[in-house]
């Protein structure tokens, strides 16, 4: 950089510094909660590990108690520590809180301004979300209950036939936490993949190798959360670096490239999907019907970001809530599974203990229903307690105060970013007595009926991973009806074991406590690639998985649904 760019560079970081600092020295009656020191213009940003955030923020909780306060930059951030301090303000408070402080280049160039998680509080995002509640909402998401019984077929017969590749095999995973697709933890990820890509376009991921789409998806959600990642960016952090011309701004050019590779994945989609209706197929899934609903109303064709005038989501904006129902649903609910086996490898008691309760309340001729939830309060207690210990998206999705506030004495200055310490919730002794043990205990009781709902109403909620408030993931139904299937099934007909190291001839499995060794870092993150050998329990097993994963098939074909490819 030339020494007249650093010097606007510091100018404007000094302007934007005073500026703030006036403003907030000005409006602030009480005090700013307590907080780490920074340093002047900068705050606490370098402060913050960008990828890997959670141990400092829970360390900091340790320290200055249920609500803290960090300046990244110009911008205020209010951490939240305590499951109370969340819940009032995102709940009970969310007319003010219910918006986002999004990354400029993450979400307004790299995502066009139009990717529905980062949306801020206003008529687009509430359109995008009323139109997803009729598909994915409480009731609605049981239509998908059907595929998502059928995919968790075909997930036991890809583990029982394929899975112990990755133990004779050798597995590297990619610098950019890329999964080999011959390795274990990509049978998963069809499995979850497909659900969601049938939830949004009505299709399927019906091969196991050479899927093209699937790895992109990954590599551009991979992308788009390092991306967002906060400190990434200066310009995220001070505003007035977007003024700098192109020429000085070559992150703006990175960023818009993003744009379009990620645009080549999702508008490809949306053509397909308008292409198949072009010729008289009718495909289910949100994204068909709506497309449908539209050029009902008139409108076919509407190019574009945000809405038309009657309040129809345009082109971009559609493509980008499939897109973010495609990201938001694949490797959240994969990561949960890859943990629940991470856990349970580690803890074989816990296996043990699980499998005894689904022996006795299912036996062997059949696999898992859903109606079997409320007889399996064990099972449903290791799933909430892989959730609790390892929750995929550590530090939640941030949100925004759209007005000052006042918390519990502490100024909370308007347009504040709120981050809910979902991490340093989880970790609380008080709650959950010995934290970073895996311990089904933390939420079992003998003789108690558990289920996995865990919805929007906070007082009937035992851990935070699906966020809080207005903002609560709105695929929460679909994603735990997912796991409890794909999850009970698992214990109930596949043996899992790890494989033996040559060197310590002891079973080798990754030690869960190494954060900093054995899980990704990122906004979204999950256990690395790990070996496991899977097989059926008993020819028992083996016959009704087999049986299960044929009749699958004429049920695909039934449903105009694309067969497994293997
Ligand atoms: C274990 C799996 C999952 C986890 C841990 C998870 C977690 C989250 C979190 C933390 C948020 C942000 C909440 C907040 O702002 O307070 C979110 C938002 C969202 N999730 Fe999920 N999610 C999962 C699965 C799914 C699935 C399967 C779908 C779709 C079928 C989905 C769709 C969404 C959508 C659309 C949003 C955006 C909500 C908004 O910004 O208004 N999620 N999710």
């Amino acid at each position: 950089m030339a020494l007249v760019d650093v010097l606007f560079v510091v100018a404007a970081v000094a302007l934007t510094y005073l500026v703030h600092y006036r403003s907030n020295r000005q409006k602030a009656r009480a005090p700013l909660p307590p907080g780490p020191a920074g340093i002047p213009f900068f705050g606490n940003l370098f402060q913050v590990h960008s990828l890997r955030p959670y141990p400092q923020f829970r360390e900091w909780a340790l320290k200055y108690g249920e609500i803290f306060y960090l300046r990244l930059g110009p911008q205020n951030v209010i951490v939240l520590n305590s499951a109370e301090a969340a819940d009032e303000l995102m709940v009970n408070r969310s007319a003010n809180y219910s918006s986002r402080a999004s990354p400029h280049v993450a979400h307004d160039i790299v995502s066009g301004g139009q990717r529905m998680v980062f949306l801020p509080y206003d008529r687009e995002w509430k359109t995008v979300r009323r139109s997803l509640q009729g598909v994915i909402g409480p009731n609605p998401s049981r239509g998908f209950r059907n595929i998502q019984e059928l995919e968790t077929r075909i997930f036991l017969f890809d583990l029982c036939a394929h899975a112990d590749q990755s133990v004779t095999e050798t597995h590297v995973q990619g610098p950019n936490d890329e999964i080999p697709e011959r390795h274990w933890f990509a049978l998963v990820r069809r499995f979850t993949t497909s659900v969601v890509l049938n939830v949004t376009y009505g299709r399927r991921v019906h091969r196991l190798y050479g899927n093209p789409h699937l790895h992109k998806i990954y590599d551009v959600l991979d992308n788009f959360v390092r991306v967002a990642q906060p400190g990434n960016y200066l310009a995220d952090a001070f505003p007035i670096l977007r003024l700098l011309p192109d020429f000085l701004a070559p992150w703006r050019t990175e960023a818009r490239k993003m744009h379009e590779w990620e645009m080549e994945l999702w508008g490809s989609f949306l053509e397909e999907g308008k292409a198949a209706s072009r010729e008289g197929i009718v495909r289910q899934g949100f994204i068909n019907t709506y497309l449908r609903a539209r050029a009902d109303a008139g409108s076919e064709d509407a190019p574009g970001d945000g809405l038309t005038d009657d309040g129809w989501m345009r082109d971009k904006l559609l493509t980008y809530t499939g897109a973010t129902v495609l990201e938001a649903g694949s490797d959240t609910t994969a990561i949960t599974i890859q943990s629940f086996v991470l856990f349970m490898l580690s803890n074989p008691h816990v296996l043990r203990r699980a499998r005894a309760e689904i022996d006795a309340v299912i036996g062997s001729d059949r696999m898992p229903e859903f109606e079997d939830e409320e007889r399996l309060p064990y099972m449903v207690a290791c799933i909430k307690e892989t959730m609790r210990r390892r929750p995929p998206i550590t530090m939640g999705v941030p949100h925004m105060a759209e007005q000052d506030d006042v918390y519990h004495g502490y100024h909370i200055p308007k347009g504040s970013t709120i981050i809910g310490n979902v991490w340093a919730i989880h970790m609380d002794p008080r709650t959950f007595p010995n934290p970073t043990a895996f311990d089904p205990d933390h939420y079992y009781t003998e003789g108690k009926q558990h289920t996995s709902g865990t919805g929007p109403d906070s007082s009937a909620r035992d851990h935070y991973v699906f966020g809080w408030g207005r903002r609560f993931c709105q695929g929460s139904f679909i994603a735990e009806a997912s796991i409890f299937i794909a999850l009970s099934r698992l214990v109930w007909g596949i043996d899992f074991s790890a494989p033996i190291d040559k060197d310590t001839g002891r079973p080798f499995v990754l030690d869960m406590a190494d954060e900093e060794r054995n899980w990704n870092e990122g906004f979204v993150s999950g256990p690395k690639i790990f070996p496991a050998r899977f097989k059926a329990r008993s020819q028992k097993h083996a016959e009704v998985i087999q049986r299960s994963f044929v009749d699958a098939q004429a049920e695909w074909q039934a449903m105009g649904l694309a067969v497994d490819e293997r």
